[in-house]
């Protein structure tokens, strides 16, 4: 309901709205309640935070799961701006879909039990770059060190430049995560950098 108060208001005030979603396997009960929202979907153009290097038809495909529980019924109305077309070659769609990208009204992250968020993981060799708060790029390749698939992945700089940011997370697990990463910012945890930045606040929601 708060995403959707958000969209409708990008909607009201320009008459459109960029919606950024996260994939993985935590989700899939948020994208389904987003989809039965009733907003003007068609003014919506939704994107991700992050996506595997793969092709749209792998089951790891982040696109995948948003065609499957977010584009549906009314949502199904939005225009879907993926980060990947083939999964061929992870340049090349980096600078595809950095033609396309347009910064985010709302963004809505996850995170792994590493503290990883988007695909800014920690260990990645190109991290520091993910993690720059004045990096002018939106989106970055990274290779996780211990994850499968070469990842698209917004940089922290363009999270920052966002209209709004939501976390959830679900588990007690990941909760203990989560307070160890308020505690103190360490690129070991790089949902740290987020918990703690003024510019753009982020809205954390846990269930159980
Ligand atoms: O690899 C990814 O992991 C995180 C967390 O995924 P989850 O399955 O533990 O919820 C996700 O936010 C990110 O979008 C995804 O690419």
């Amino acid at each position: 309901q708060a995403v959707a108060a958000d969209l409708a208001a990008a909607i009201a005030a320009r008459g459109q709205a960029v919606l950024a979603v996260s994939g993985g396997r935590s989700p899939v009960p948020f994208l389904q309640a987003l989809a039965a929202q009733d907003i003007a979907w068609q003014q919506v153009s939704v994107t991700l935070v992050d996506e595997r290097v793969v092709a749209p038809e792998h089951a790891d495909s982040n696109a995948g799961l948003v065609r499957e529980h977010l584009l549906q019924g009314k949502a199904a109305a939005a225009r879907f701006l993926p980060l990947v077309q083939t999964g061929a070659d992870a340049q090349a769609e980096l600078a595809a879909a950095a033609v396309l990208w347009r910064t985010p009204d709302v963004a809505v992250l996850g995170m792994g039990e590493d503290g990883h968020t988007a695909s800014l993981f920690p260990a990645a060799s190109n991290l520091a770059e993910g993690l720059a708060a004045a990096n002018p790029a939106a989106l970055l390749v990274v290779v996780p060190p211990a994850a499968p698939h070469t990842r698209i992945s917004m940089t922290l700089a363009e999270l920052q430049r966002s209209g709004k940011l939501y976390l959830a997370i679900a588990g007690d697990s990941k909760r203990r995560v989560l307070d160890n990463a308020a505690a103190t910012v360490s690129d070991t945890l790089p949902i740290s950098h987020l918990l703690t930045a003024t510019a753009r606040p982020l809205d954390v929601y846990w269930s159980a």
